[in-house]
């Protein structure tokens, strides 16, 4: 079975302004990552994260060895975040079976050996959308459905950014070693994400836009404070955030997305906001 593997190596701030919008895209935007039967990986040097999507369509896909990884086994070192944004189906850790929902996720810890994925219906797939980082010890794999995902409500209508943050992994949810990973949800006719805008150089994020109509496009903003950029992004598409820029998006209609970071700390709030003067 073949898994793709493309390598994202490091951008810095002093590069990413100098780039066009194909630059900037070839740095920083995953397109492309879901493709029906296949296992596609992005492994970034931000933090080593990795950033998959797999797609099963009639048999189970399987990542086990992948060499870029420079261990016999994929999960030898890491731990893995997967979350089901298609039809319902089935991640297989160590010999047992999590059937995902629609916005499930299971969070799978180092060393428990290959994961197994596969769809229950293939004319519904399911969308694995996978997060691997490194990880110095195993945390307990766990189920995390929708209930258990710790809300935080921010924003307002009238700054057209109403939303709630549901941290899926997360301390108070379910231990992990870097990972952190959660979804964001709109409130109607809100379009605005992470704006007041923030950054946070102890840890890289990478974002991922869904749940959008055919039409509808993010403007997704990047850069440094005083050097913002923008790239436009269709459905499924994803976006990887170095520490050193902002993220935050505007969309032309209905999405959601799922953010996820790694790094020197697990502190969601540690976040050094930017004041709106210092935006250029
Ligand atoms: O560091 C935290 C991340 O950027 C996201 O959680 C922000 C977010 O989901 C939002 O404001 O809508
Ligand atoms: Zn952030």
């Amino acid at each position: 079975m073949t898994i793709t593997v493309s390598v994202r190596q490091v951008v810095g701030p002093e590069d990413a302004e100098r780039r066009n919008t194909q630059g900037l895209r070839d740095g920083f935007v995953i397109e492309d990552l879901f493709r029906p039967g296949e296992i596609n990986l992005t492994y970034s040097h931000l933090d080593r994260m990795i950033v998959g999507g797999v797609v099963p369509a009639s048999g189970t896909l399987v990542i086990d060895h992948v060499p870029e990884t420079g261990t016999e086994q994929f999960l030898e070192r890491r731990e893995a975040a997967i979350v089901n944004i298609g039809g319902a189906g089935t991640v297989s850790v160590g010999g047992k079976d999590y059937v995902l929902g629609f916005q499930e996720a299971v969070y799978v810890g180092m060393g428990q050996g290959a994961l197994g994925f596969a769809s229950e219906d293939p004319q519904a797939p399911a969308l694995f959308y996978v997060l691997s980082a490194p990880a110095h010890r195993t945390c307990r794999t766990v189920h995390i459905t929708r209930d258990m995902a710790k809300k935080v409500v921010l924003g307002s209508a009238n700054e057209s950014n109403a939303r709630t943050i549901n941290q899926y992994v997360h301390p108070d949810v379910c231990e992990s070693c870097q990972l952190l990973v959660g979804l964001t949800m709109f409130e109607p006719g809100s379009v605005w994400n992470t704006m007041p805008a923030h950054v946070h150089d102890r840890r890289m994020e990478v974002y991922l836009y869904f749940g959008m109509d055919e039409a509808t496009r993010i403007f997704h903003f990047m850069g440094k404070p005083s050097e913002t950029r923008h790239v436009v992004l269709k459905n499924l598409e994803a976006v990887l955030s170095p520490g050193w820029s902002i993220h935050s998006g505007a969309g032309t209609g209905r999405y959601a997305f799922i953010w996820a970071m790694a790094g020197d700390n697990m502190s969601f709030t540690d976040m050094d906001k930017v004041p709106m003067e210092e935006l250029r």
